[in-house]
This record gives C-alpha cells, structure tokens and sequence, in this order.
C-alpha cells in the first residue's frame, strides 16, 4: 500500500525550484520559488507534486482519502536544510581550547602545541568504533532537530590509514541507522600528523600512496579534501593531493585561506574544486577565479565568530558572480554547532547576505557543494520529500528571530521525523 502524505495550507512555501540548472549565483540566489497557501503530495517519501492547495486539490481531490493530511497553515514550508561541510566523526571534546582563545591564544597557536586538530586526532584514535557512533549519533539527532537533514561529513582526525577508515566506516555505519542522509569525505591532508613533523612531503607521498587507493578502493568517500593553509599543507602539496584523489575518482574540495591569504582559492579554480571553504581571506583574483571556474564558496560564518574573526566577504563573492553556500562546520574546535538556522542569520548579519540567499546558500547551493542537487535541497517533482514545517509565516521572519529553533516538523523521505 502506498504511503500518501498531503501537505496543505503552507503560509509561504519555499520550493528553491531549479530545473536542474545547477548552483545559483548573482539574482538566482533571490528566487525561492515562493508559493502562498502552498501544498506539496508526496508518496512513498517522493515529491509527486508542488503548488497552491487550490491546484492540488483540483488535482487529487479523488485520492485525497489515501492521503495522510498535514496542515501547514500559518506556517513556512522549506526544503530540509543542506549541511555541505562539516567534521561531525570525532571524539572528545576542547572546551578548554575556547577559555585559551578567549585568553589570547591563537587557533594556531593551540594547533602548533599539540592542540587543536592533533588533540582531537588523540582522542579519535583511542574512541571504539561504538563509541564515535554514539557521540555523532547525538550530533546528528541535533542537526534534525534544527531543520537539516542532509549533512556532509569529513574524516581527517585520523591522519594514519586505520583512523580514517574508522570515522569514514563510522559515517556509513550511520548513514545505515540514521534518518539523516551523510554525505562523506576523505580528508587525510586535514594536517601533518606529529609522527611525520618535519616530514610533510613523505606525509603527503603516504597519503598518495597508502591512504587514497583503500579510500577509493572500499568506497568509502565521494570527495576529498585538504586543508592548504600556511603552516599546514601548502597550495603545492594541496594540489598533489587534490590531483592524486582526482584519478580515484574523488571530486576536490579544499580548505582555503581561511587564516592567511595562501592562494588556496586560485588554487580551488586551477584544480575544478566543486567548493572552496572558509575564504575569510580570499583574494581578488581568487574570487574572480572562482567565479569563473564555478567554483563554490562553502562560507562559515559560524566559525569566524567562533574565532573573533571577520567573517568572509560573502555579499562581494555573490556580486562577483560566485555561486555561495553555508555550513555549520560543526567541529569541536573552531565551530561546536550543530545549527544551520543559526549559520543563515549569522550569514545575514555578519556577511550581508540577503534572508533570501541565505536560505538558497542553505538548501540549493548547499546540495549542488556535494553533489546532491538531483535529489535534495529543493522541492520539485521526484525528489526526495525531505520538508520542514517551520513556526514562522515566511522566510524573512526566520532569519529574523535569531537564536532560537523555529522547527515545527521535520519529513525526511516522507517520514515525521521530528
Ligand atoms: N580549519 C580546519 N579544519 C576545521 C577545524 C578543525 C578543528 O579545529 O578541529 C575547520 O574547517 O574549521
Ligand atoms: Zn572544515
């Protein structure tokens, strides 16, 4: 038997219709595909239909008895939110790393003393397999709770093989038992671990030999990234990375000047990278770059805060004509959250994106940054009906009741899962 569910009486349904035509960029951003009184059918966790209840029900006035009927009046109706980056395997916790910032110390400060991504990397390495699966299990239920239901996940608290084939096995472990669809990728360049210091380049040969090839070959990530960053991988070595995952089948991704300008966004255009994260330093020409390439800027806006750092020239790069997404980060580090409604107000206020781009940064672009666009990130006939019912009449007002959680539901496939 077929599982019908009727969506009615939205106050202000955001469908981010695309027609398949890629990632936004300049005035697409502001086009949410709004409908008033809106409606979505949806059967067996399919989008089957979109548009004003008047035409819905018009149209299947006669099946309506099958349907499951939720009313939506006075509230938004959205795609389920898009998380396209973040590092949610890990295990352990830095709370103390926040009071050390807030004291005067530097990101990169704590990571040069062994802090930072190295102790996080220590307290991955000794988790179980069981106990990564609890701790990210608790982040994922509070990523559904906030509205997301698709989240890109990155290894790279592993830095040797048997490390990252854990958080990456962890991920596919949950893709399994959680309603949260996880989207993986391989970051083994997320910096030198201690046993290679001072011996970057043979790290860099060991990931291209030893590391990718058994990514690749168990199919355990989609995409791989590098964090280029002075002091970390260099724009040279990030490319050697980037190239070598390519001929695996790995699309790049690449962590770019997010705490110096280092050419890390020249670099993500030369390499094809499908998105580009952080860019609080972009240059110039990176951006123009990207925007020729069709690059993505993935901003965090959340991090920038986190680090008392200006945030991302998010308003210039839609300007300049480059396609921008959001994300949470979500790392026990630099950015402990696990909310996207959070991120797209914070991309509004401190990064001057409009309410509107930020919601097409958090759905549309945001799937078509990990390749999910076909499915996800909108809602159009034949994608998957994953829908939030927000307590608020229209997408302004969520951006603009900030701090606290709006969701009134959440379907992922069809299903009530918040
Ligand atoms: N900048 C590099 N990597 C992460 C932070 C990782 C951490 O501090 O544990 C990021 O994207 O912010
Ligand atoms: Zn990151």
């Amino acid at each position: 038997m077929k599982k019908t569910i009727w969506i009615k009486h939205a106050a202000q349904l955001a469908t981010l219709a695309s027609e398949g035509k890629g990632a936004r960029s300049k005035e697409a951003m502001s086009e949410l595909g709004l409908i008033e009184d809106g409606s979505v059918w949806i059967e067996d966790g399919v989008i089957q239909a979109v548009g004003t209840t008047k035409e819905l029900e018009k149209r299947f006035s006669s099946f309506a008895h099958e349907a499951e009927v939720v009313d939506a009046s006075n509230l938004l109706v959205t795609p389920g939110l898009v998380d396209p980056h973040t590092h949610v395997v890990y295990g352990g916790s830095r709370e103390r790393e926040f009071e050390m910032r807030l004291e005067g110390a530097t990101y990169m400060d704590i990571m040069n003393a062994g802090g930072g991504i190295h102790a996080t990397t220590r307290m991955t390495r000794e988790a179980t397999e069981e106990e990564l699966i609890v701790q990210t299990m608790r982040r994922l239920d509070s990523f559904l709770a906030h509205g997301v239901t698709t989240v890109e996940g990155k290894s790279g608290y592993g830095m040797n093989l048997e490390t990252e084939l854990k958080q990456l096995r962890v991920m596919k472990k949950l893709q399994e038992q959680h309603p949260i669809d996880l989207v993986p990728t391989f970051m083994g360049a997320h910096a030198v671990p201690k046993e290679f210091k001072g011996r970057e380049d043979e790290f860099v040969d060991h990931l291209i030999h030893d590391m990718l090839p058994v990514v690749a070959g168990e199919k355990l990530a989609e995409f791989n990234d590098v964090f280029c960053e002075k002091g970390v991988f260099t724009p040279e070595q990030s490319e050697r990375v980037l190239e070598a995952g390519k001929r695996f089948g790995l699309i790049p991704k690449i962590h770019a000047d997010e705490i110096e300008s280092y050419g890390g966004a020249e670099l993500a255009a030369k390499v094809g990278s499908i998105s580009a994260e952080h860019l609080l330093k972009a240059s110039d020409q990176g951006i123009k770059a990207m925007a020729k390439s069709g690059t993505i800027a993935c901003l965090l806006p959340a991090t920038a805060l986190y680090l008392r750092e200006e945030a991302a020239a998010g308003r210039k790069m839609i300007d300049e004509g480059v396609a921008v997404a959001i994300s949470t980060d979500c790392n026990p580090g630099s950015s402990p959250t696990t909310s996207m409604p959070l991120v797209m107000n914070l991309a509004c206020i401190s990064m001057r994106l409009t309410p509107a781009e930020a919601l097409t940064a958090a759905t549309y672009n945001a799937a078509c940054a990990i390749n999910r666009e076909k499915q996800v990130g909108s809602l159009e006939v034949g994608k998957q009906a994953d829908i939030v019912l927000w307590k608020v009449k229209n997408y302004q007002e969520l951006q603009y009741l900030f701090g606290v959680n709006h969701v009134k539901s959440v379907w992922k496939k069809g299903v009530r899962v918040v």
